[in-house]
Parts: C-alpha cells; sequence; structure tokens
C-alpha cells in the first residue's frame, strides 16, 4: 500500500507528503492514539494549504485506498483545527480495503477517522473498523421519504461489505451524529444495525480513549453495543408481566377446578339447535354476574329478551317458576337484570359485527359489562369482502372479536350453529371443526364448549340429560377438556349436574 506520496490540496496546489513527521506524532498522541496504530492505517503528515486558515500547515493525512492506489485524502491542521478534503476524489468509507479483504462478522463504523484510529488503538480488529467520509446531517430523513445521499454505503454494501453480519454504529453522541445514525439504521437494515450510547459527558471513540483508556473503550464496544430497537421483537425479560388471569368459576359445585372463565379471553359454544347451548349458557353466565357483581352485554337474536331471557333470569334469580312469584319478587328481580345485563337489539334486525361491537363498548365502558355473549353467530350480517372466502371472513371477525376481548378486558363467547351432520354422524355430538363456515372456529378461540343432549326422548318421554363437552382449554388456569354430565331440571327450569350430587 503507497503510503508516501504527494496530495494536492482543496485549492489544487500540491504538498509533499513523508511518512508520518515525529509532530503529527506527538499531536496525535496527545489524542491518545500510537505511531503504531497511525501506520497500520496509512496515516501520514505533510504540509497542506488550508484555506480555512488562509495558509499552510503541518497536517495528519488520513488516505483513502481501493486496490492499493490512493483515491482521496483528507487532512487534518495542527496545532490549529482546520479540516481540508482531496477536490474531485471518491468518496467511500474510510479503511474500506482493509475491511472487505476480510469480511469479518461484526464491523465498527465511527463518524470520522480519528475515531477509527482510536477503536484500533483500543484493540478493535484493523479490519473490522470503518469511518463515515462525510459529515452528519443536522436532521433524519423522515421515516417516510426514500434515503437518499449515501451514495458511498450502497457502492460499499454491493462491494462486498453487505456480508458482513452486524454493524456497530460508534458514531457521535450529538444531535447531527443522531440524525446521521438513524440515517444508517435504515440503510443498513434495521436487522444487523447495533449501536454505542456514550457515557455522559462523552461524544465519540476517540474522546472516550482519551478520558477512560483502551481497555473500557473496547469494552464498551465490543460488549456494550446494543441491538436497534426493533418494535415487535422483545426478549421474555422486556415484555411486561401481564396480570394473572381473573377466573370465574361458573357456577356448578360439582366440576370444581375443570372450567373456568376469564375477562380477556374468547370462547366458542356449538350443539345440535334446541339442545340448550342458549339455555345452560345464561345460567352459567347468571351465575357468574351474581357471584362477581360483573354486567353482561346479550345479544341474543334468536331468544327475546323479554319474556324469554327475563323468564329464565327471574327463574334462576328466585330458584322458581315465574308463574310461582309474585309481583314484587318479578320487580326485585327485574331491578337486578336492569342492573346488571344490557341487550343489544338492532333497529332493523340488521345487526353487523362492527355495529355489535361498537354496542359492547358502549355497554362495556358506560355499563361495566365484563362478558359479552353473541348468540348466534349466523344472525350477524355477513360483511364479506367480494374476494373474500367465507373461512378468511370468519377469521377476520374472530380476530377482531379476540382483540376487542383483550382491549376491553372483557369475555367474548360466539354460540354457533354446527354445520348439518348426515350419515353415521347425524345426531352425534358435532366437534369444534363442525361449525359452520370455517376451521377457524376451532383454532381461534381460547376455550371451545359443546353443549348436547344424547335422546331427546325415549319411550314418548322428554329426555332431559345432557352434556357440556369442554373441548378446547388453551390455558391450563381455565381449566382441561372433559365431559360434565347434566340434567335439565324441568321443575326449576335449571340445569343440574349430575356427574355426582354435591
Ligand atoms: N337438557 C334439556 N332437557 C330438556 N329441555 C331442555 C334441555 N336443555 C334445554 N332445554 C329446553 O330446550 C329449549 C331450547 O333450548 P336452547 O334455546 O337453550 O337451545 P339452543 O341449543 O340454544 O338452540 P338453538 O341452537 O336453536 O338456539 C328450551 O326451551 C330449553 O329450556
Amino acid at each position: 500500500m503507497a503510503h508516501v506520496g504527494t496530495v494536492g490540496t482543496a485549492d489544487g496546489q500540491a504538498a509533499s507528503v513523508a511518512s508520518l513527521g515525529q509532530r503529527a506524532e506527538a499531536y496525535a498522541r496527545e489524542r491518545g492514539i500510537s505511531r503504531t496504530t497511525l501506520e497500520q492505517l496509512g496515516v501520514v503528515s505533510a504540509t497542506v494549504f488550508f484555506p480555512e486558515l488562509k495558509g499552510s500547515s503541518e497536517a495528519i493525512i488520513f488516505q483513502y485506498f481501493v486496490g492499493g492506489k490512493r483515491t482521496f485524502w483528507k487532512g487534518r491542521a495542527f496545532p490549529d483545527k482546520a479540516f481540508v478534503a482531496q477536490k474531485g476524489g471518491e468518496v467511500a468509507f474510510y479503511n474500506l480495503e482493509n475491511v472487505l479483504a476480510d469480511i469479518p462478522e461484526t464491523v465498527f463504523i465511527t463518524e470520522g477517522e480519528f475515531d477509527c484510529a482510536a477503536l484500533v488503538e483500543a484493540g478493535i480488529g484493523l479490519n473490522q473498523v470503518l469511518s463515515v467520509p462525510t459529515g452528519a446531517p443536522e436532521k433524519p430523513i423522515p421515516d417516510d421519504e426514500p434515503i437518499s445521499g449515501y451514495g458511498f454505503v450502497d457502492d460499499a454494501l454491493r462491494a462486498g461489505l453487505s456480508r458482513v453480519k452486524r454493524f456497530v454504529w460508534c458514531g457521535d453522541g450529538d444531535a447531527n451524529g443522531l440524525a446521521l445514525r438513524q440515517n444508517m439504521a435504515r440503510i443498513f437494515g434495521f436487522a444487523r444495525f447495533w449501536f454505542v450510547d456514550w457515557p455522559e459527558g462523552i461524544k465519540d471513540p476517540n474522546q472516550m480513549l482519551m478520558t477512560d483508556g483502551p481497555e473500557d473503550l473496547r469494552d464498551l464496544v465490543v460488549n456494550g453495543c446494543r441491538p436497534w430497537p426493533v418494535q415487535g421483537v422483545y426478549r421474555i425479560s422486556e415484555i411486561p408481566e401481564p396480570p394473572p388471569l381473573t377466573l370465574w368459576t361458573p357456577g356448578f359445585v360439582e366440576w370444581e377446578g375443570k372450567v373456568k372463565l376469564a375477562p380477556g379471553t374468547m370462547s366458542v359454544v356449538t350443539g345440535h339447535p334446541g339442545h340448550g347451548k342458549t339455555a345452560l349458557w345464561a345460567q352459567i353466565w347468571f351465575s357468574i354476574v351474581r357471584k362477581y357483581g360483573v354486567g353482561a352485554c346479550m345479544a341474543t337474536f334468536e331468544t327475546r329478551p323479554v319474556p324469554h331471557m327475563r323468564r329464565t333470569l327471574r327463574t334462576l334469580f328466585w330458584g322458581k317458576l315465574e308463574c310461582d312469584m309474585s309481583p314484587e319478587e318479578k320487580a326485585r328481580a327485574d331491578y337486578w337484570i336492569d342492573d346488571r345485563y344490557r341487550w343489544i337489539i338492532h333497529p332493523d334486525q340488521k345487526p353487523t359485527l362492527g355495529w355489535l361491537l361498537d354496542m359492547a363498548e358502549v355497554a362495556v365502558i358506560r355499563h361495566g359489562a365484563r362478558i359479552v355473549q353473541i348468540d348466534p353467530w349466523n344472525r350477524l350480517e355477513s360483511q364479506r369482502g367480494p374476494n373474500e372466502t367465507e373461512t378468511d371472513y370468519i377469521g377476520r371477525c374472530l380476530t377482531s372479536l379476540y382483540v376487542f376481548a383483550q382491549q376491553m378486558n372483557v369475555h367474548v363467547q360466539v354460540l354457533a350453529h354446527p354445520s348439518k351432520m348426515d350419515g353415521p354422524r347425524k345426531g352425534k355430538a358435532p366437534e369444534l371443526d363442525d361449525i359452520a363456515g370455517s376451521k377457524h372456529w376451532d383454532n381461534r378461540v381460547d376455550q371451545g364448549f359443546v353443549v348436547h343432549r344424547p335422546k331427546l326422548f325415549e319411550g314418548g318421554q322428554r329426555c332431559t340429560d345432557a352434556e357440556l363437552l369442554y373441548k378446547k382449554s388453551r390455558f391450563e388456569e381455565l381449566g382441561y377438556p372433559c365431559k360434565l354430565l347434566m340434567r335439565f331440571d324441568t321443575a326449576r327450569r335449571t340445569y343440574v349436574s349430575v356427574d355426582y350430587e354435591a
């Protein structure tokens, strides 16, 4: 590599270039940088004309090489501070040739040649340091504008720098330096971009070398550098601890801990028509509303709130049939129901999911609802896009419902019909993936239930045996899949557990 020659000054005058003179060496030493480091980097000294100083001065000359030939140089006057650069030279990263010759895993990039030298002085490999050749901008390029003005970076990436796995930005800590860092992070790509935050009062590697010494500088850039933050990818330690799930027990002591429900989650219930989905879940939610003092928001499109749901709730409230209640008892039950329940009714009976979620939000925020039930799913008007399959549409709806459940911290429950089951499966309990329209019913929900009556009649008599099949539980806090045997007590119009009588 040719380290000696002549340099032309910015105004075109030639200056003689020696190897590193003693005064230049002494000046660099004051900055903590040894002759060895400077020689490794091909730094020389010369007397150069500095327009800024209106005269010649001794200078440290940083030479830029390509293929062993100097293509550009920059001079730093000393003892007075001034800079000059070769006119018309090829602008590239400083020390690029040494880096490209080796393509190390990690490259440290500084905002000045002296900072590059400081890193080499601190023990970073000569093949691992680069400096940008140009000054820093005042502001970063806005995120929505394309990056321009950094052709030298693109050239270097194309020449092989793109094979480096990690770039550690060691630029200045001032406002311009941070703007340059922002631009560089975008050019190099966030995934490979790391950075160093300088300690209080330090702005660049050379200053840190002088104040803290080479070991501390090396330790900071090698061990203290941090990955450029990328929103969306976290370490487990960076994720805030969520509060534990609030758990509700569904009101059947015989179920012990097998089934729990929670706000912030979503469930689906299916079962053949008339098998008791609405009735059983009305009882379960009633029990939770009463025990935990929470509100419920019901969109029961096929079961009229008045008189049917009111009758069910009055019955559950008093544990006896409506016909046996006094007007005062009915009024007391209604007062309680009015306090805890809100009913979603569309003026034209054409509810869409978007409309329903708007109403549910009001019920949650104004009235303290923690349970939102949609019964049944197929009564919502479809808002399927022209090129959207039914499966995709349902997947999209379930995502909105899930986000709603989480953001509002409510339990969202959807009651959905299975598609028709003919042949040998006729009359058998459906599975979650039998729910009409989409496989997402099974995989997008936290809990999946089937309400099933094995026989509706026997010997001309109504059979009241029913099963709650707990098919899916995403979290163990919510219990585990199991079969719960029930009987509908027609005298009291309530379900009782028959796993064992408590
Ligand atoms: N195990 C049972 N034994 C006898 N009758 C029952 C049983 N479960 C529910 N019923 C009664 O059957 C009727 C229908 O029940 P429900 O509306 O809850 O069924 P569903 O599964 O929600 O039906 P759909 O899908 O048609 O809405 C109600 O009158 C209810 O009281």
